[in-house]
C-alpha cells in the first residue's frame, strides 16, 4: 500500500493525498461507508459506486465472523468476491463491535470472550485470532486488535488499557507479519492509538504506534462521548507525533463539522454510522443544511431533496414524498435517506479535497461548516 501527498493547505494541517491498494486508488480525505449499509439494507453496491461514489467500504469483522462465517467467506475467495465489491475494503478488528453489540463480554490478557448476539454461542477474540479472521475476510486494510478505552475513565484504567492494547498490537504484528494473504493480493495492518483523553498517555501511545513503522496509523478511543474540544486536542497532539507521510484514520468520526475540523488537523480517513443511522430517523444532510424531514413544513414541498448534490435520489425524489415514506416507516424511505446522507458525506470530503488542492480550504471550512449545520 502506498500513500502520496498531492497538496497541503498553507493555513492548516489539511492534506490531499492518494492511497494505492491492489484493489485500486483512494483519494483522501475520504469517508468510508459501511459496506453492508449497516442496519439499513438500503444500499446496493451499484448505488455505492454510481450514486454515493464510494471508493472504499467497511466490512464488519464481528458480523461476518458470526455470519456467514469464515468457511463461506474463504470458499467465496474472500469478501470482495462474496459481496461483489472489487474496490478497496477496510475491516475493523471486531473489538469495538463486541464492546458495542454484545453485553456479555469479558476482557482478559488473552483476549475478549463474548456470546454471539445471534445465537448466544461463546467465542473469544484474541490478537492472533482476529488477524487470521481478517486474513480470511481479505480486506485490503485491517485494524489491530485493541481495547477502545471507555469514556470517561480513571487515569489508572486508561493507562492499563492502553498498555494492554500495546501488548496486543505486538501480538498482532507478530501474527500478521508471519502469515500470508490467502487470495493473491496484499493486505496491510494499521495500529491504533489509545490513551483516552490524557495527554501523557496519548503521547506515549502515539510514540509506540509510530515506532511500528506501518503503512498507516489509526486514532481510536475517541468519539466515545468526550466533548468535541477534547477530541480535537487529542487529534492535534497525536498527529504531531504520527508520521506525516502515512495516512491517518480517525475511527468512528463523525458529524460533517467534526470531519472538516479533523481534516484541518491532518486526518485523511473517516468512518461513521451516523449517515445511515440518522437517515432512518429522517435527519437529512443536504448541501443547503440539515432537513428534519418529518417536520410538518415539508408536507407540501414538492421540490427535490437536494438539487446541488448531483446524486440520483436528491434529484428524483421530492421532500414531500420522502417525508411521506419516512412517516409511513416504509423501508424505501430509509433507503432514499441513507443514499442522500452517504452521497452527501462523500461529496463533502471531495469538496474538502478540491479546496485543499486550490489552497483555500481554511476559509472554505468556516463558511461550509456554518452553512451545513444550519437547520432548514
Ligand atoms: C462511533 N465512535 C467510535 N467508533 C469507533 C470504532 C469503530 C469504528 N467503526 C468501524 C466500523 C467497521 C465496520 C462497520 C461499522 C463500523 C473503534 N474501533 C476500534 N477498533 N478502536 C477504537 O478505539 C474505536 C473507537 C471508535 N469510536
Amino acid at each position: 500500500m502506498q500513500f502520496t501527498i498531492q497538496a497541503t493547505d498553507p493555513q492548516s494541517k489539511a492534506r490531499a493525498g492518494l492511497i494505492t491498494t491492489d484493489h485500486g486508488l483512494i483519494e483522501t480525505p475520504i469517508f468510508m461507508p459501511v459496506g453492508t449499509a449497516g442496519t439499513v439494507k438500503a444500499v446496493h453496491q451499484r448505488e455505492l459506486v454510481a450514486d454515493v461514489k464510494a471508493e472504499i467500504i467497511l466490512g464488519n469483522t464481528y458480523h461476518l465472523y458470526l455470519r456467514p462465517g469464515l468457511e463461506t467467506l474463504e470458499k467465496a475467495g474472500g469478501l470482495h468476491r462474496f459481496n461483489g465489491w472489487e474496490r478497496p475494503i477496510l475491516t475493523d478488528s471486531g473489538g469495538y463491535q463486541v464492546y458495542s453489540l454484545s453485553n456479555t463480554r469479558k476482557i482478559k490478557e488473552e483476549g475478549v470472550t463474548f456470546k454471539s448476539h445471534i445465537d448466544g454461542s461463546k467465542h473469544i477474540f484474541t490478537p492472533e485470532g482476529v488477524m487470521d479472521i481478517q486474513r480470511t475476510i481479505g480486506a485490503d486494510i485491517i485494524m489491530a486488535f485493541d481495547e477502545c478505552t471507555p469514556y470517561p475513565c480513571e487515569y489508572g484504567y486508561a493507562r492499563t488499557s492502553m498498555e494492554m492494547t500495546h501488548r496486543w498490537l505486538s501480538r498482532c504484528i507478530e501474527r500478521f507479519d508471519n502469515t500470508e494473504n490467502k487470495y493473491g493480493y496484499q493486505q496491510t495492518l494499521f495500529p491504533i492509538v489509545q490513551g483516552s483523553t490524557y495527554r501523557d498517555l496519548r503521547q506515549q501511545s502515539a510514540e509506540f504506534v509510530a515506532r511500528q513503522g506501518r503503512d498507516g496509523n489509526a486514532i481510536g478511543g475517541l468519539a466515545v462521548g468526550e466533548p468535541a474540544e477534547e477530541m480535537y486536542e487529542m487529534i492535534e497532539l497525536v498527529n504531531a507525533i504520527l508520521p506525516s507521510d502515512k495516512p491517518r484514520y480517525l475511527m468512528g468520526v463523525g458529524t460533517p463539522e467534526n470531519i472538516l475540523e479533523a481534516i484541518a488537523l491532518g486526518i485523511d480517513m473517516f468512518d461513521c454510522v451516523m449517515p445511515t443511522r440518522n437517515a432512518r430517523h429522517g435527519v437529512l444532510y443536504t448541501t443547503q443544511g440539515i432537513i428534519m424531514i418529518k417536520n410538518e413544513k415539508w408536507k407540501n414541498d414538492f421540490s427535490p431533496i437536494d438539487e446541488e448534490l448531483g446524486g440520483y435520489v436528491g434529484l428524483c425524489y421530492s421532500k414531500a414524498y420522502l417525508r411521506h415514506l419516512i412517516k409511513s416507516e416504509e423501508i424505501l424511505g430509509a433507503q432514499i435517506a441513507s443514499l442522500q446522507n452517504l452521497t452527501f458525506y462523500l461529496w463533502l470530503v471531495k469538496q474538502a479535497r478540491q479546496q485543499i488542492n486550490t489552497g483555500n480550504f481554511f476559509q472554505w471550512k468556516t463558511y461550509m461548516t456554518k452553512k451545513l449545520m444550519q437547520r432548514l
